[in-house]
């Protein structure tokens, strides 16, 4: 699925913390976005998400403009849903009261109106995740105060793809991470984008974008021609 932002803006208090700001991410393709601390990146990806509407633009999914009214919840969420999105800060992200496994398979479980997590329902795509993240299966059972930023970073990617996501926006999703790590996860990242996903990974690890990305953007160069 095709992710067009068109000279979208964002403003939040009566500020504009996103200047017009126009980005392409075709499907099947692993786009690399950096940008200094504060220049919006956040902002970008949480319009991107359509977890905030934007103040003024379009954002454009397989070429159809999402409405500016807002649309249904049951439309927006059936959106959402094919919108796989790692946070920039797990920490505060994770919900401290649920274990790896719960907190993986909660999309899973959001989608078949389960009103509690219910990992032992999804085992093996679980697992499958798990696998896929190099998180280890003894881990699965740990709160996220129990286990390493980078292993709660691994934890939520995990939970990102768990409902094979036609688009995925990662947010510094290698901060916490090892080099054999890193080179890990921005491998399941090209795959996914192999598999016709369409990727925006915004990181301030400039060579590990070069090396992966199908094409490296400065936050600051979607803005120019707007
Ligand atoms: N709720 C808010 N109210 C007012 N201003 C905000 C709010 N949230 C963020 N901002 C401001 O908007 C700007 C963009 O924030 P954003 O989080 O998108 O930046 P970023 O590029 O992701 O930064 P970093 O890389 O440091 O996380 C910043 O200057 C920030 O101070």
């Amino acid at each position: 699925m095709s992710l067009k932002l068109e000279s979208v803006t964002l403003n939040l208090a009566g500020r504009q913390v996103l200047p017009p700001t126009t980005l392409n991410v075709p499907a099947g393709r692993l786009v690399g976005l950096t940008a200094p601390s504060g220049a919006g990146k956040t902002s970008l990806i949480s319009l991107a998400a359509l977890l905030q509407r934007p103040t003024s633009g379009r954002i454009i999914l397989d070429g159809v403009p999402v409405p500016s009214e807002l649309p249904t919840a049951r439309i927006l969420v059936a959106l959402r849903q094919q919108i796989g999105v790692l946070p920039q800060n797990p920490r505060s992200f994770a919900d401290p009261r649920l274990t790896l496994a719960e907190t993986i398979t909660a999309p899973l479980a959001f989608r078949d109106h389960r009103s509690r997590p219910a990992p032992l329902r999804y085992q093996e795509q679980l697992l499958d995740l798990a696998r896929q993240m190099r998180l280890p299966e003894s881990l699965l059972s740990r709160l996220p105060s129990q286990v390493s930023d980078g292993q709660l970073q691994r934890a939520l990617m995990a939970r990102a793809l768990s409902l094979s996501p036609r688009i995925l926006l990662c947010d510094e999703p290698t901060s916490a991470l090892d080099p054999t790590t890193t080179a890990a996860i921005f491998q399941v990242l090209r795959a996914a984008a192999d598999n016709g996903v369409s990727v925006l990974v915004a990181s301030h690890d400039r060579s590990s974008l070069v090396q992966y990305c199908d094409k490296v953007v400065a936050l600051s160069e979607l803005q120019l021609n707007n």
